[in-house]
């Protein structure tokens, strides 16, 4: 199995060395498991568990307090699994995998997800809360009321702070940098997952472009990628989907991940970062100022 693994794309995380840690023991799991579709579940979520990263425990916080988790995973084949909008679920790609494996769907959303999870013997009712992550939202006097007044009161505090709208708004230093993705191969069939906590401070109930096919996570015979960064932009033109078209049109993993991101910074001038795997080769760009990855082989 080859695996090649991410931690989000951002600001330079004050200890890497840790988080490198994690995401080396991820690509570790990933690596020993029996096929791409176990690879990337098994390393996401070690990372999911891990409260450094923005993805299951250690998630940002929506504009309610509230934690609400996103994944999605796909293989070769184009058989996919998604789940967003889950509060107190940390193991959201297990429950991505529940739909792709037990449902007649692609994508399941909020309570019903987490009836889902409950049923399929995913944990549910996780506190996903870190102290600092909840002090850092008591700090901003969160909103009161309904969706105008956090809507007002999210205006400076989203993201960076920046304009939402993309044309270049979502910055390169956006601080939510934790998301986690996972694209593995067995030289013959591809996986890509990707799992997130979303944005600090967006609108509760917001959902980015982690379980959406094509945004977050895609993946063909020609290979997988998983996104990271801000999220409105990376759906905005579909950045998975991109960095395996280039891989189907010839070019080899590094090639297609730097021509994903360089046609995402093009397109909206923000910030984001991709892992791609292809048959043979593995690759990663990113234009934030960081985005730690880990590859493994057995
Ligand atoms: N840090 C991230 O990658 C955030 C994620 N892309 C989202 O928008 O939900």
């Amino acid at each position: 199995m080859r695996i090649i693994v991410h931690g989000g794309a951002g600001g330079v995380p004050n200890e890497p060395e840790p988080r490198q840690a994690t995401l080396d023991e991820a690509a570790e799991t990933g690596a020993a498991a029996a096929t791409p579709l176990d690879a990337v579940e098994s390393a996401v979520r070690v990372l999911e568990a891990n409260p450094r990263f923005n993805a299951g425990t250690g998630g940002a916080l929506q504009s309610d307090g509230v934690v609400r988790t996103d994944a999605g995973l796909m293989t070769s084949d184009r058989s996919i699994g998604a789940a967003c909008s889950m509060a107190g679920v940390e193991a959201a790609v297990s429950v991505a995998r529940v739909v792709l494996a037990e449902t007649p769907h692609i994508f399941l959303s909020g309570e019903h997800a987490v009836d889902l999870a409950d049923d399929f013997g995913v944990e549910t009712g996780v506190d996903l809360t870190t102290e600092e992550k909840r002090e850092r939202y008591e700090a901003e006097d969160p909103p009161q009321g309904g969706p105008r007044e956090h809507l007002a009161w999210l205006e400076t505090r989203f993201g960076s702070g920046d304009d939402q709208a993309g044309n270049g708004g979502n910055k390169r230093t956006t601080p939510d940098h934790d998301t986690v993705g996972a694209v593995a191969t067995d030289g013959e069939t591809f996986a890509a997952a990707t799992s997130t906590g979303g944005r600090s401070f967006a609108l509760a109930g917001r959902v980015g472009d982690v379980p959406q096919v094509g945004s977050g996570f895609f993946c063909t015979e020609a290979g997988g990628a998983s996104a990271t960064g801000a999220g409105e932009d990376i759906a905005r033109v579909t950045l998975s989907r991109r960095a395996v078209d280039h891989l189907a049109d010839g070019l080899d993993a590094q090639a297609a991940a730097d021509g994903a991101i360089r046609e995402f910074e093009e397109l909206t001038g923000s910030g984001a970062g991709v892992i791609v795997l292809g048959d043979e080769t593995a690759g990663s760009a990113f234009n934030t100022d960081g985005m730690q990855t880990s590859v493994a082989y057995k």
